[in-house]
């Protein structure tokens, strides 16, 4: 059921389209015909309790996880025949759970690790850019990673994914653990990405402020999309939030 969202408003082609995505563990079948597009700019959260498989998806558009069925294309063409590199080269940066810097490399080294031209104006991102978004990355440039407190080591794991040059950012819990202030921090960072006109895919429990800067949104149930629409519409249905989502 999609709600909120009028159909002349969604005319162009989407940037990521999943089609009927099915992925599986073993024998363990996570997704059951996941349907979810992205359109460039915008910003879509991927909703539903702990297990619905959210991360299963984000793993199926990375190529983290091989699909089992159905497609993810991307401007159009299937990512289906890529493995997660070249996945990454065509335009889709992830801010993995877990955040994943290296540790023993400086913010500087982890930094340039990921650095590559941008495949199209206005996607690039350099140091100074990132050190602009996050000075405590700058004041903290010689440092290693594993000398890192959390909210830093997530700044360096947003400032690692943008320097790949991204036009689609998925993030994937990218407030948990957390101290309120620099979570706070994290989704300013958002806010902007977002109006630099980069299209995000967010997963988080703090469904507040994802309200405030979503388009759209998605429930997952037992790895099936049951219900989308905008932030509006989900504000009007709190039943959702209670049955769904458990926040
Ligand atoms: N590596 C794995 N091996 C086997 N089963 C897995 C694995 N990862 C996830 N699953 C299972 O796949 C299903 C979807 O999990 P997924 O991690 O995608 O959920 P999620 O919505 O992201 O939840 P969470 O917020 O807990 O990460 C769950 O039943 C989970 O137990």
């Amino acid at each position: 059921m999609t709600e909120g969202v009028r159909s002349n408003e969604r005319t162009a082609a989407p940037l990521l389209s999943l089609r009927r995505v099915e992925a599986a563990y073993g024998t363990s079948q996570a997704l059951f015909g996941v349907d979810l597009e992205i359109h460039a700019g915008e910003c879509v959260a991927l909703l539903g309790r702990n297990g619905m498989g959210k991360s299963t998806t984000v793993k199926s558009i990375m190529g983290l996880l091989r699909l089992r069925g159905g497609d993810v294309e991307w401007r159009g063409r299937s990512l289906r025949p890529l493995v997660a590199h070249q996945i990454a080269r065509a335009g889709l940066g992830l801010v993995p759970e877990g955040r994943r810097v290296f540790p023993n490399l400086t913010v500087r080294e982890n930094l340039l690790a990921t650095a590559r031209p941008s495949p199209s104006r206005g996607a690039g991102w350099s140091l100074d850019d990132i050190y602009g978004m996050f000075p405590r990355l700058r004041e903290r440039e010689r440092n290693l990673g594993c000398h890192l407190s959390g909210g830093e080591q997530q700044m360096l794991a947003i400032g690692r994914a943008l320097m790949t040059a991204p036009e689609l950012l998925i993030l994937d819990e990218a407030t948990e653990g957390l101290a309120p202030l620099v979570r706070g921090d994290i989704w300013r960072c958002i806010e902007l990405l977002k109006r630099r006109g980069l299209a995000l895919l967010v997963i988080d429990k703090n469904l507040g402020p994802l309200m405030r800067v979503a388009d759209r949104h998605y429930i997952l149930e037992k790895g099936a999309v049951v219900w989308r629409g905008s932030s509006q519409a989900l504000r009007d249905r709190p039943e959702l939030v209670r049955d769904y989502i458990g926040m």
